[in-house]
């Protein structure tokens, strides 16, 4: 399994100082959701390396049905490169948007927290083939020290 999508509702425990849900929480999904993906490609247990290319592009409402979707986007030797989508919507109308999108990396480890190779991935889609290029793009260019911010 390449991906899995965590479902449930933004409770008004996640509220921030403006009413809508704090990014941490959002952060703090994100990574569950990797690691979600990461563990059940792996089989082993996974640590998070890196998180980037996070981009909160709008709010989320207490209340809200949250949906996270987290996708292996490139494997390494012992990394996996996993594309999160995180969307939201009213319960009662099911619309949902695209609310906060990033790239997570976690490996693999043994017992001894030693990295440890996994299994490769191999897109079959043309979406998830473009996907694994940008990632790949995004990796070579983050070695070279070409990225901006
Ligand atoms: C789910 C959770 O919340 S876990 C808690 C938070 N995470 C942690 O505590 C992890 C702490 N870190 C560690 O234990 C160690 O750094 C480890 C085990 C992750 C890595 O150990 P190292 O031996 O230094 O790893 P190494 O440098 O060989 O890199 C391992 C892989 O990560 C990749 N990697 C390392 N840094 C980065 C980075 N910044 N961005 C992307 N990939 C990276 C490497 O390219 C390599 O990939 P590959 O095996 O597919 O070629």
């Amino acid at each position: 399994m390449s991906s899995i999508t965590l479902r449930f509702l933004a409770e008004p425990s996640t509220v921030n100082f403006g009413g809508k849900v704090h990014g941490g929480t959002v952060m703090k999904w994100i990574d569950e959701a990797g690691y979600a993906c990461a563990t059940r490609w792996a089989k082993r247990s996974c640590v998070t390396v890196s998180v980037g290319s996070i981009r909160f592009q709008r709010p989320i409402l207490i209340g809200d049905l949250v949906e996270v979707e987290a996708r292996l986007a490139y494997t390494g030797r012992s990394s996996m490169n996993i594309a999160v989508e995180v969307r939201s919507g009213d319960i009662k109308t099911g619309q949902m948007n695209v609310v906060t999108d990033c790239l997570v990396v976690f490996v693999a480890v043994d017992a001894d927290g030693k990295t440890i190779p996994v299994e490769a991935w191999n897109p079959e889609t043309p979406g998830d083939m473009a996907l694994a290029q940008r990632v790949k793009a995004h990796l070579d260019a983050a070695r070279t020290g070409q990225l901006g911010g």
